[in-house]
């Protein structure tokens, strides 16, 4: 793949171990900033409401209390992407954005026209959900989704899901060790789509059936999803070359 516009998701899981943010984090910087070179980057990442915790822990079941860590986390979050990708010569920007953004050409279009100015002047925007303002109606309310709005409406080719699991597997893997990895999927069944939702991190709120939302509406409009292990970035390494042997490829059939 050649000059390619390219969205990441990293979830919290990924991006955080017993409340510690991980190295992991490290190991994306250095993979976004090596694509960034010949590439155009975009990163959709969680972790404020988990970051916001690390220093204040409010009982996040009450909703006022989820927006409050986010808005304290999300400057923490933001600070240390920045250092990280200060390391490499990269500028980052922060980009908050609510379902509402999304809902009027208007607004879409004026986001995509900032996107654009980042992406040509080789900022990486660094997007998130405004989630101290995103209530009701104009709330996404899970990462998965709202990069894959990222990725249509400001025209990537590609997005990429880095997730606390290696693929899509015919069953949780988890529960059941018989769950064999899916490499390609070019249809997704609506009862998939019924699962109940149930992330590995507190903090999380996607799952696998938000991932398959993300899915089924990017192949729905023709534009791929890789879905892959946020601890094994070599795999997105060889993805990108054309050697596809690990995560799962979705593929809408055209
Ligand atoms: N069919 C399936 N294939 C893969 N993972 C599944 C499946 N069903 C349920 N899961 C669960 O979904 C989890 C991934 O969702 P989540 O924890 O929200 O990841 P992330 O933090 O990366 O967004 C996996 O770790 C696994 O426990
Ligand atoms: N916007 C929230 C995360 C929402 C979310 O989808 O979390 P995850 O399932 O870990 O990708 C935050 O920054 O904490």
């Amino acid at each position: 793949m050649k000059n390619k516009r390219i969205v990441f998701k990293v979830g919290t899981a990924t991006l955080y171990e017993n409340g510690k943010l991980s190295d992991r984090m490290d190991k994306i910087v250095e993979l976004l900033s090596e694509l960034n070179k010949e590439h155009e980057v975009m990163l959709v990442s969680s972790g404020a409401v988990g970051a916001g915790y690390t220093r204040c822990p409010l009982d996040k079941s009450r909703l006022e209390n989820k927006q409050a860590l986010a808005a304290i986390g999300q400057p923490l979050l933001m600070k240390e992407y920045k250092e990280r990708f200060h390391k490499y010569g990269n500028v980052v920007a922060q980009v908050l954005v609510t379902a509402a953004d999304f809902d009027s050409r208007k607004r879409t279009a004026n986001a995509k026209k900032m996107i654009n100015v980042l992406l040509e002047n080789k900022v990486i925007p660094i997007i998130n959900e405004n989630d101290s303002v995103s209530v009701e109606e104009i709330l996404f309310g899970d990462n998965d989704q709202l990069s894959a709005y990222v990725t249509y409406y400001f025209d990537a080719d590609l997005l990429i899901i880095l997730s606390d699991i290696d693929a899509l597997y015919t069953d949780n893997p988890k529960t059941n060790k018989d769950a064999k990895p899916l490499k390609i999927v070019t249809k997704i069944e609506d009862d998939m789509l019924n699962q109940e939702c149930n992330p590995n991190d507190k903090f999380a709120t996607g799952g696998i059936v938000t991932k398959l939302k993300a899915a089924k509406f990017l192949m729905d409009r023709g534009i791929p999803m890789y879905l892959t292990s946020g601890w094994d970035l070599d795999s997105v390494r060889e993805f990108l070359k054309g050697n596809h042997t690990k995560g799962t490829l979705f593929k809408g059939e055209k």
